[in-house]
């Protein structure tokens, strides 16, 4: 599942852009990302674990317009120093990631997209896709998938698709500037909205290299994923 690799390059001038201006409809409505995770509230958690990574140098935030003063707020309380700016988001992932890609500092080199509902991500698999974008131009965290799948239709089992090169894509997803801002600018131009930046990148014929994600590294989508986080957060701090 994993490809052979160049030797590593020194990544340079790393934005992560957190994408944070969703509207949390599979969580019922309330802003996920202000559920208390622990002691703090997810975006928070989302947000520490790019402070502490030294492979990254600024922050930019995406949000929506009402959430800007009291995500920057939350940023300040929780010592966020890399944050560079906070900015309003669009109407879907695409647009927002757009938005945040253009706010990154004018130097960045590599942009690393990250949901801010995917809290528990660690050093490890953020740097690993650093690297691996600095090397290859586009990276992305993945695990193989554990269940049998099916494809469905009219409610009935229709076909078995073998599983052994199938995986699930996380996030922080790495990609030089350039390419993410061409593939985002088409997408935009075709009208496509994608679930993931790794989409816009493949529809320009680029190869996204998969780097080690974690099982640990759920995003906080449905309410049962709050419970999941929890007891993740408490098995880390034993
Ligand atoms: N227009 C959008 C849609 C999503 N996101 C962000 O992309 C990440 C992944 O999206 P998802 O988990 O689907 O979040 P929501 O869009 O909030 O959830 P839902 O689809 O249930 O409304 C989230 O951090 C979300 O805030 C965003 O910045 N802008
Ligand atoms: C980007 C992502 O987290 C990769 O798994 C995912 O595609 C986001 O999808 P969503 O539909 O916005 O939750």
């Amino acid at each position: 599942m994993f490809g052979k690799r160049k030797k590593k390059a020194v990544p340079a001038a790393v934005c992560a852009v957190i994408v944070a201006a969703g509207s949390s409809r599979r969580m019922g409505g309330e802003n996920k990302l202000l559920l208390p995770l622990g002691d703090v509230p997810v975006l928070a958690h989302t947000l520490a674990a790019f402070e502490k990574c030294a492979d990254v140098r600024d922050i930019v935030l995406v949000c929506r317009e009402q959430d800007i003063v009291p995500y920057t707020e939350l940023a300040r309380t929780f010592g966020i120093s890399k944050l560079r700016t906070v900015t309003r988001g669009g109407g879907s992932r695409t647009a927002s990631v757009l938005a945040g890609v253009n706010a990154a500092p004018e130097d960045t080199a590599l942009v690393a997209v990250h949901d801010g509902a995917r809290p528990l991500v660690s050093e490890a698999v953020i740097s690993e896709a650093v690297y691996a974008a600095a090397a290859h131009g586009a990276a992305a965290p993945v695990v193989p998938v554990k269940d049998s799948i099916k494809r469905i239709e009219n409610g009935v089992i229709a076909a078995d698709v073998p599983r052994d090169t199938l995986a699930a894509v996380q996030t922080p997803q790495v990609f030089a500037r350039p390419l993410l801002l061409r593939a985002l600018n088409e997408a935009a131009r075709q009208g496509q909205a994608y679930t993931d930046d790794c989409a816009a990148v493949e529809a320009l014929g680029q190869p996204v290299y998969a780097t080690h994600g974690s099982y640990e590294n759920i995003k906080i989508t449905t309410p049962e994923d709050i419970a999941v986080a929890e007891a993740l957060l408490q098995k880390e701090e034993i």
